[in-house]
């Protein structure tokens, strides 16, 4: 399998050395948009993400054909702290249920016409709990994110990742708290379920490892913080820039995963849009961070790309709206 980058220095040169948008292309849509038969803007936020998924295709007419959804599966030494509802032995038990297609992402992948890969990673090896050290080294990071950077299909016309990994809301709170300060208690949800002293533990964790690792930013939070399924959603978000493959987000732990190329590289998520903000806590406030408004808001919190599988349906119909509507000109229809 081909090795792009060995280090976190040459995997920042590649999202410095990321390509931008096909402003050819996205010229193109903008025309087009204006020509269809309909009254300017009536397709609302359709019509921006359309032009938006055209310039990122580099194509002023694509076509949405290959979705591609990628669950990333990993296992974390901070459940030690008691940190979630279910034990950590569930992460390896979904994935099986992911490969036997009993999961709530095997069903949303196949209503919104996408292919899904599981990808486990080194379930036999959690993380370190990140209140004691870093929760990987170095060379694990970079293995997750190359893991993540290799699962990309050059295919596929649309990604969207997901996770599974016990433990992990508390993760994906730390790298918020720790890239956009305020008190741990903001950052934390009850994940799987837990109760109030639940959530007052996971505020505590949050604290001690965004403290003992000196509130790190970019790459370092998703090293010294994050676990190698988070490792795996940013190494492939970046890798689908390089084959302008556009991206929908999932929710909280897809997302603070994303925060840290943004925190990294500024632009390094132009790429990518969000599909359904969750009902944990503190997602919307991520959101707002990084200036992503979400395409759905159905008070889903599950994680494993759900929320971003039921949003490829909307891109897929704004893109055919796009794609697909006569003009007025070939319609015959009287333009205002
Ligand atoms: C059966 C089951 C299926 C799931 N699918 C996603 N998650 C979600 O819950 C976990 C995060 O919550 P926490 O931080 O509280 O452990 C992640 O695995 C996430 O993907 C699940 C959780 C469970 C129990
Ligand atoms: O928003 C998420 O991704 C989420 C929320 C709760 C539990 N698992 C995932």
């Amino acid at each position: 399998m081909s090795v792009d980058f060995k280090t976190l220095t040459e995997f920042h040169a590649l999202l410095e050395a990321a390509p931008a948008m096909d402003q050819k292309a996205q010229g193109e849509a903008e025309d087009r948009n204006g020509q269809l038969t309909k009254p300017p803007g009536a397709l609302g936020r359709l019509e921006d993400l359309a032009i938006w998924y055209a310039g990122w295709r580099g194509n002023g007419r694509p076509t949405i054909e290959a979705p591609q959804v990628i669950v990333f599966a990993g296992n974390h030494g901070v459940t030690a702290q008691g940190v979630s509802a279910f034990p950590a032995e569930v992460t390896e038990q979904m994935v099986l249920n992911f490969q036997h297609g009993g999961a709530a992402i095997n069903q949303l992948a196949k209503a919104a016409g996408a292919t899904l890969d599981v990808v486990a990673l080194d379930l036999a090896t959690p993380t370190a709990d990140f209140t004691q050290e870093a929760a990987m080294s170095e060379d694990e990071v970079v293995a997750a994110l190359a893991t993540g950077w290799n699962a990309v299909s050059a295919q596929s016309d649309l990604l969207v990742v997901g996770e599974m990994g016990i433990g992990n809301t508390t993760s994906a709170a730390a790298i918020a708290n720790t890239l956009y300060g305020g008190d741990a208690a903001d950052w934390v949800g009850r994940g799987t379920g837990v109760d109030d002293a639940g959530l007052v533990n996971k505020a505590r964790v949050v604290a001690e490892g965004v403290a003992l690792h000196g509130a790190p930013k970019g790459l370092e939070a998703l090293r010294t913080l994050g676990g190698r399924e988070l490792a795996a959603m940013a190494g492939a978000i970046a890798r689908a820039r390089g084959l302008r493959i556009p991206v929908i987000m999932d929710g909280f732990i897809c997302t603070a995963a994303a925060a840290t190329l943004d925190s990294e590289v500024a632009g390094a998520l132009d790429h990518v849009v969000s599909g359904h903000v969750s009902a944990e806590a503190a997602h919307g406030a991520v959101l707002s961070q990084l200036g992503k408004e979400p395409m759905l808001s159905l008070g889903m919190r599950l994680g494993e790309g759900s929320g971003a599988a039921v949003a490829i349906n909307i891109l897929k119909s704004a893109v055919a709206c796009h794609s697909g509507m006569a003009t007025f000109a070939e319609a015959g229809v009287s333009d205002g």
